[in-house]
Order: C-alpha cells, then structure tokens, then sequence
C-alpha cells in the first residue's frame, strides 16, 4: 500500500512542533508544545534534553488525535532542529549527564578569545567554515566534559554520548541503537572538517575530545533507521535530517547557486547556496554546509543573528508591554517613525558580522518625547538593520548587489517588519503562501528518501508567493537611517566585562 503523509519534526529554541504534509507539500496539521528555558546566570542558556524529547514526542503523538491520520500511512519522517545546541548522555542508560547548552549560551566565550589569541582563527575557518564563537557546539562540549562530575573520565572509556538535537530525538525514537547526525548539524559543531567530511582529528585534539563519543555522519536524505515500534505503534522510516536554517533553505527551494533566504525566528538566519564548492567569506560570514543529496554536497554562506524575534519576545515576558507577539505591529503603527530612537537587540551578544560576545542590549536617542511604541518600533527595526549588515556582507563577499529575499518564520507574520526590511535592502521582499519551511525542508528531505517525491525538479512548483514587499522610500533616507544605526552598534559593543 502507497503511503499518503510525511511527518516532519521540527525542534526549535522555544517549541517543538510537528508537521504532517501530503504529497502536494499541503500542510494537513501542525501541533506545537512550548517548552521551559532555563536561564541559570546571565549569558547561559539551557534546555533540560527531557523537555526537548517529551515536548517533541508529545506533539508527534498529538498529530493523530488532530486529524484521522494514522501513524501506518506516514511514509518517512524528517528531522530538523535548532543547531549547535549540545547534548551529552550516559551511553548506557541514555540520561543526559547536564542540561543542553544551547546555542545562544556564551559560558564559552573567555575561552574562544584565548583561541583567537593563540592564533587558531585561520587554521579553524579552514577546516569547519566557521569562526571561533561560544555558538558552536565544541566549546559547549568541552565546557561539560571539563565540568561535570567525571565525565572526562567516562569520556575516555567510551561511556557517553554527545549529539546536537537531532542526534539526541533519533537515538529517543529508535530506543538507543541509532546514533547518527547528517553534515548540515556536523557542520556547525566545530570539529567537522567541511572539505573531507569528515570529523577532524585534530580539532578533536585541540578539544580534547574522544573521537568516540561522536555521532556517525550521514547524508542529510537517506534512511538512516526506523522508529521504536513502542512509540507510534509502528515502525517508520527516519529519512531525513538537517539543521533548521538548511532545512529552510531546502523549504525555500533556493537549491541553485546564488539563491538566498532569510528566517526571521528566535534568531535570524540568512543562507545563500554556494552550490558544490565552500566559499569563504571575507567579511566575517560563516561557511557551512547545507546538505548532501545522493553523494552531492551542497555549501551555503550564512549570516547568523542571535535575537530577531526574541527581543518580542522580551518586550512581551520581560516589560509586559503587550500580552502576544502579534500584538507588537499594532504598538508600533501607533506612531510613524522611531522618533529617533535605536534599539541594539544584542541581548546575548551580537552574531554575525560583529561576532562580540561581549556587547549587549542598547537602547539610544530617548527623549521625553519617546513612548512605549517608539521602542516597540525601534526594536522591530533593530531586527531588520542586523539582517541589512548581514546582506551588505554577504554582497561583499559576492561582489553582487542583492536583487530580491526570500523570507520565513514566525516573525515574518509582521508586515511591518517586512516593509521596513525591503525599504533599507532597496529591493523587494517576499513571502511565500507556507511559512513553515522549515519543516516543509525536513519532509522534503525524507520524501525523496523513500521514493515519495521523485525528485526536486518534482517540487518546485509546491512553492507560491504570498506577498511581495517593495521599497518604498528613496535611498539617501535609508543612508541616514543605516548611519544612526551604526552609531548605535557601536555603542552596543564590548559592553560587559568578565
Ligand atoms: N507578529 C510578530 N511580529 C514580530 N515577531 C513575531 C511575531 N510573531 C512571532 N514573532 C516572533 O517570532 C519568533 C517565533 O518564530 P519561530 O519561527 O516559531 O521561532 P523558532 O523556530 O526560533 O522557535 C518568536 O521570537 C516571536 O517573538
Ligand atoms: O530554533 P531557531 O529557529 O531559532 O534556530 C536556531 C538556529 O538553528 C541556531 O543556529
């Protein structure tokens, strides 16, 4: 019997959600469970690997109470999920030894200048593509090996397990005997070797790692096993994997060289495909790999902002300014421009092209004009200006101006946003009809991996466009807006001190 559905499970910073699409890439159901984030000291930011699992597991379940799907018509699921984050459990009884440290936790950053100092910067961008950052997973790594109660020691004697989230949901769903990850995740751990693909022994080295406790590295579209019978009643096939901003870009379908998207998220995340070579960027951009399909590796250039739609999220949880993140568009609109105030959501330090763990929040040009809507403008607009420093970059590194973006995620529900967006890019914006592609990359992913979608010629035209933002102010007005705005970076940085 031909099956009808694809279950695409998408873990991200806040929530887990799972996404059942038919074959015409028609999303049939969707059910979400937030879940708790810890935030132990400033700058630390963790997740308990068992709220990452219940809530994912929890919101598969859940698919067949929503609807009359059962679980033996879904051909393959696919995993994406927040990137970086890092879990370490016992190999033996599977329970994680600490909390996830996520990827926007910059407990790590002292270190990585002493890196920096000793002079790895090149040798590091080399191999992994990536600059050195308390993003990445191998500092995390390091940090829960050199500080939990014997695990270095168990470690050595091959007694734990590490995994981004992907790792840790498969080895979950298939009770323990499936611990694999895909290049996308490999890619941002900092210790992959993006040329050989490969894990690379002497980061390792330098890490300190024992090579053992790593994941195998497979494509990002293949069966890599099949779900634990216990869970769903049946056993489905695992299919595809990849990190939630090359999943997106897979979504996206920008799988030609040169195509480019940007997911307004937790964070913002804007890849271009490089196609089959790693291009390196010169203006502080990440190279990192997208996916591999039938022994074809595809690289991307990215831009990563750590708050875009969580400084809302601030607003909403940390000054009660408004009750939904919806609600921040209305705020906003109440006034007409920012009244010349400048908000730097650098909330956990800034990201691409800056890389300054050490900046935070600013929030300058207040006066006694200045109201409630002013900030909530400003920091609409502070998320827009950090993805304009990272399409200037990614520019730079082309040597080509940028002619259209593609857009996603939950925040691009915001109009304004987006009209703000294209009128400092000077080009326009768009919106496709389906936001979730993330999740729609993820069971892309799979279908091609068990034959439910031939191939990606096959899908392109599942993508539509909703919206497309045009600019709408003259470019001199934008100079003098990108000019304030970089006179307010620069207060934002180097601001702590340890
Ligand atoms: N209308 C809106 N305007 C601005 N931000 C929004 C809006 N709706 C949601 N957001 C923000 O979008 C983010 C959620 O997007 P989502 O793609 O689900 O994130 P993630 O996958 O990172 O968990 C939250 O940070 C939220 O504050
Ligand atoms: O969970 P998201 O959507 O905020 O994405 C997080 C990124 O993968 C971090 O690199």
């Amino acid at each position: 019997m031909s099956k009808n559905f694809i279950l695409a499970l998408d873990q991200g910073t806040t929530s887990s959600r799972a996404i059942l699409f038919d074959h015409s890439g028609k999303n049939i159901t969707t059910t979400q469970q937030d879940f708790k984030q810890l935030f132990p000291k400033p700058g630390w930011v963790e997740h308990n690997p068992k709220d990452i699992w219940d809530s994912q597991i929890q919101s598969a379940l859940n698919i067949n109470k929503q609807t009359n799907v059962e679980f033996k018509d879904i051909a393959g699921i696919g995993i994406t999920n927040q990137r970086e984050t890092t879990v370490v459990w016992d190999r033996e009884t599977g329970d994680p030894i600490y909390n996830a440290i996520v990827w926007q936790d910059r407990r790590t950053a002292k270190y990585c200048d002493s890196l920096k100092q000793k002079g790895f910067l090149d040798k590091i961008k080399k191999k992994t593509g990536l600059i050195i950052d308390a993003y990445f997973s191998a500092t995390k790594l390091k940090w829960i090996l050199d500080n939990v109660d014997g695990a270095r020691d168990k470690a050595k004697s091959n007694k734990l397990c590490f995994g981004t989230v992907d790792t840790w949901l498969i080895w979950k769903l298939t009770n323990g005997t499936v611990f694999v990850t895909d290049v996308s995740n490999a890619s941002r751990t900092m210790l992959f070797n993006i040329k050989t693909l490969s894990w690379d022994d002497e980061l390792l080295e330098l890490f300190d790692i024992p090579k053992s406790i790593l994941p195998d590295v497979k494509q990002s579209s293949e069966v890599y096993g099949f779900t634990d019978e216990s869970i769903f009643n049946v056993k489905i096939p695992i299919a595809g994997i990849a990190g939630d901003q090359q999943a997106a870009l897979f979504g996206q379908l920008c799988t030609e060289k040169g195509m480019v998207k940007n997911t307004y998220g937790t964070g913002c995340f804007l890849l271009m495909n490089t196609g089959e070579k790693p291009v390196y960027s010169n203006n502080n951009l990440l190279t990192t790999i997208a996916w591999t399909i039938n022994g074809k590796t595809n690289y991307a250039l990215e831009g990563s902002v750590f708050v875009g739609g969580a400084v809302v999220q601030w607003i909403r949880d940390g000054l009660n300014l408004i009750d939904d993140a919806a609600e921040i568009e209305e705020l906003a609109n109440k006034v007409e421009d920012n009244g010349g105030v400048y908000f730097v959501p650098a909330l956990t330090g800034l990201g691409a092209p800056y890389w300054d763990s050490y900046a935070r929040g600013t929030i300058v040009g207040i006066t006694r004009g200045s109201n409630k809507s002013h900030l909530a403008r400003a920091a609409i607009e502070g998320i827009a200006y950090q993805v304009y420093d990272i399409v200037k970059a990614m520019e730079a590194d082309a040597n080509a101006k940028g002619t259209e973006l593609r857009v996603d995620g939950g925040a691009t529900a915001n109009n304004l946003l987006l009209q703000f967006q294209a009128n400092i890019f000077q080009f326009p914006v768009i919106r496709p009809n389906f936001l979730e592609t993330t999740a729609l990359g993820a069971a892309y992913l799979a279908g091609l991996a068990v034959g439910f979608w031939d191939s990606v010629e096959d899908l392109k035209n599942q993508w539509s466009v909703d919206k497309v933002f045009e600019p709408n102010i003259e470019e001199v007005e934008v100079m003098s807006l990108i000019n304030q705005w970089h006179k307010a970076v620069s207060r934002s940085k180097n601001w702590i001190e340890e």
